[in-house]
């Protein structure tokens, strides 16, 4: 998305909750037509995730909180911007030097400092499926 649909929006407070909004509504249209959407998004904003889920009828809409603590997030480090936002290189940095507004009642958490693999961390969504 940030390379095509939304590759005109920054970091700020105002383009992410646009990129959500957008995201939203292209998830939305696709759901109409029967597809299955997957979303992982940062989606630092309550408010626009609520304004997401109200577009879709109750019980289609699955929040998933993957819950890792920032000093996991440093650690892991995958592509190196921890590093970069700590030495102000990168501005706008969610965790650093902008929010994330942790979901009040997400359909599934799935705790990623409890030592669970990739893969059952991934259990934990497909179960939850299975019950529902
Ligand atoms: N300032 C800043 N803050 C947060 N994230 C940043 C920033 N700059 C770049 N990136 C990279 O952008 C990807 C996250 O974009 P999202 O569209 O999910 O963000 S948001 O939902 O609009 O908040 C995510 O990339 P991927 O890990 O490839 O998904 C981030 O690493
Ligand atoms: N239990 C776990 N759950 C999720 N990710 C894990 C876990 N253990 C290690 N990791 C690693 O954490 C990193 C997550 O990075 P990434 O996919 O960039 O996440 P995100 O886009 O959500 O920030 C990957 O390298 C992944 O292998």
């Amino acid at each position: 998305m940030r390379n095509g649909l939304c590759k005109d929006l920054s970091f700020s407070k105002e383009d992410r909750e646009e990129n959500i909004r957008r995201i939203g509504q292209v998830a939305h249209q696709m759901v109409q037509t029967d597809f299955i959407v997957v979303c992982a998004f940062i989606s630092p904003f309550r408010d626009s995730r609520d304004k997401v889920r109200a577009l879709f009828q109750k019980g289609q809409f699955i929040e998933v909180f993957v819950d890792t603590p920032l000093e996991l997030c440093e650690e892991r480090d995958v592509k190196g911007l921890y590093k970069k936002a700590r030495a102000g290189e990168v501005k706008e940095f969610t965790g650093i030097d902008s929010p994330y507004e942790k979901p009040l009642q997400p359909e599934v958490c799935i705790k990623s400092n409890n030592n669970l693999t990739v893969k059952e961390s991934a259990k934990l969504i497909i179960n939850y499926l299975e019950k529902r």
